[in-house]
């Protein structure tokens, strides 16, 4: 068990809101050894699993995927797009994520049999793990990054290699490892144009 840091989540957090309003991703493709050792992502797989879920489901869980396992996978991944007869380009992306990876953690979404809890909410707090994981790592001073592509989505990859059940799917494989390039800043979205004041 990961220990607990003595914060009082009362108190603004500083280092907190600094890190959350500069947060951003770092390409898979860019990311380098070393990844996280076992200690390091028990941590954020700690974090990411401290997520809001309605009904306390967990209609989530973790597949941790090695660089050797990854490779594995983006042999496989390769070979079933190009027997789906996809283009040569897609055929190679398909794999690539793999290829490229120190560390994959693929978050599954798992729903449950509830009659109080949607299945989309159950859905929307696997894409919250996702996004807990990916901030814990940069947190902690890793690059990562939130892919999905052919991989997540082809229903007999899931299953036959990642051992997915009935009703589970990939809500992302999050890459992990260490900064190679810091990106750019990219455009952010005009906060005015999306809110919308309710006042009254
Ligand atoms: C569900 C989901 C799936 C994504 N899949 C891909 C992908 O397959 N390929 C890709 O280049 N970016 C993908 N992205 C976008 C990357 O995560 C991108 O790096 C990210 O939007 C950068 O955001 P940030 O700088 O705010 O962290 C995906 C994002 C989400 C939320």
């Amino acid at each position: 068990m990961t220990e607990l840091p003595e914060v009082n989540p009362a108190e603004r957090n500083d280092a907190a809101i600094a890190f959350l309003l500069t947060r951003r991703s770092r390409p898979a493709k860019t990311l380098k050894a070393p990844a996280p050792d076992e200690a390091a992502l028990r941590e954020i797989l700690t974090a990411a699993a401290r997520t809001p879920d309605h009904g306390k489901l967990e209609p989530w869980r973790f597949l941790t995927i090695t660089r050797e396992a990854a490779q594995r996978l983006g042999a496989e991944a390769e070979a079933r797009a190009k027997a789906q007869g996809l283009p040569d380009e897609k055929i190679a992306k398909a794999g690539k994520q793999f290829h490229d990876s120190q560390l994959c953690v693929a978050v599954v979404s798992s729903p449950k049999q509830s009659e109080k809890v949607p299945q989309v909410e159950q859905l929307y707090s696997a894409g919250a793990v996702c996004l807990s994981l990916l901030n814990a790592a940069l947190a902690a001073g890793w690059g990562a990054n939130w892919l999905t592509g052919w991989a997540a989505h082809d229903e007999a990859f899931g299953r036959e290699m990642l051992g997915l059940k009935d009703g589970e799917s990939v809500a992302g494989f999050i890459h992990l490892g260490t900064e190679g390039v810091t990106p750019p800043e990219r455009p952010r979205p005009d906060l005015d144009a999306i809110t919308t004041r309710i006042s009254e």
